[in-house]
């Protein structure tokens, strides 16, 4: 549905380009997971799709034809959910909605219905007709989210919607977007949170530095990339652990201990025969498959949160 292909950006005034040679696709009912630490490039890529930011070079196409051409004649086919609120804090929910509505194509009986529809999407009849400065934080990204879904988009964007909300509002939200694209949406969520994009995604894009690191789906990249064994010392010594460790594969320095991804052909038993006869006390292990965060980590020796 949505393919970008070789994408550059600079923003005139920086150095450094904040995206190089991006391509990547997304498709109808599924979620992609656009993830990546502060400064990676998501906000810049939303930008380019939200019309925001002109092409400088490379491609983004919708269904084969070209992004513009698309916001110019369907503009309501493509729609974001941003960051920040989006709404006039004065009216209430469902002026806003109302209001929201009449911008598009929206009319008579059907702008009635999908008003309900979105109200109801969203679980915010009981607050109808709150005015939208009274609602909380929670309640405030769900009608940012009602009010993108009021044209039924067949492009969804998330940019980062579940910062500053409580731990329920978040669940549901996480909920609604995934009941989203198995309703038919393609929906792209950009997150630092790699927690929540290993909850929804079913395809994953990692940014680091303006450059895909790493695509492809969710479950293939778990499962492709080794297994992990996460240890730490009594007496906090990870720099001798990694010396001891870096025949079984590849160590990085992990807090106070250390991660290890197995080398082929090396096993745990190995591991911990090594670690035993070296007389070190472990005080925490984990062993299995990567998690997004561990994979990140192993490609580029640091974490999505530095
Ligand atoms: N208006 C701007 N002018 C110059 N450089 C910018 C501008 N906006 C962003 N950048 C730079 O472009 C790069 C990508 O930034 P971007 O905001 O797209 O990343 P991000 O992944 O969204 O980060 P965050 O999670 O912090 O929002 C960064 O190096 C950033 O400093």
């Amino acid at each position: 549905m949505l393919a970008i292909r070789n994408l550059n950006f600079r923003y005139p005034t920086a150095n450094v380009a904040a995206l190089s040679d991006v391509s990547f696709e997304a498709q109808r009912g599924e979620v992609l997971g656009l993830l990546g630490p502060n400064g990676a490039g998501k906000t810049t890529l939303i930008a380019h799709l939200c019309g925001l930011l002109a092409l400088q070079s490379g491609d983004i196409t919708i269904d084969q034809q070209a992004l513009a051409v698309v916001r110019a004649s369907q503009p309501t086919r493509i729609a974001v959910a941003p960051q920040e609120y989006a709404f006039y804090p004065n009216l209430s929910v469902v002026e806003n909605l109302a209001c929201f509505a009449g911008v598009g194509s929206l009319s008579g009986s059907e702008k009635k219905l999908r008003i309900a529809e979105c109200l109801a999407f969203a679980q915010l009849e009981r607050y109808a007709s709150v005015h939208a400065d009274r609602l909380s934080g929670g309640l405030k990204r769900r009608l940012n989210l009602a009010i993108a879904l009021l044209h039924r988009p067949e492009l969804l964007l998330f940019d980062e919607p579940s910062v500053g909300v409580d731990p329920q509002s978040r669940a549901f939200l996480l909920q609604a977007i995934k009941q989203l694209a198995q309703d038919g949406c393609a929906v792209i969520y950009t997150s630092h949170y790699m927690e929540e994009v290993q909850a929804i995604a079913d395809r994953v894009v990692i940014l680091d530095q303006g450059r895909v690191l790493i695509k492809g789906p969710l479950a293939e990249l778990l499962n492709a990339n080794g297994t992990l064994l996460q240890l730490a010392l009594e007496g906090d010594e990870p720099e001798r652990l990694q010396s001891l460790l870096s025949p079984f594969g590849d160590v990085t320095l992990l807090g106070t201990g250390v991660q290890l991804t197995l080398a082929s052909r090396r096993s745990l038993a190995g591991v911990i025969a090594a670690v035993d006869a070296a007389g070190l006390v472990v005080r925490h292990a984990r062993f299995g498959h990567a998690d997004l965060e561990q994979l990140f980590m192993s490609l580029t020796h640091h974490s999505l949160r530095d």
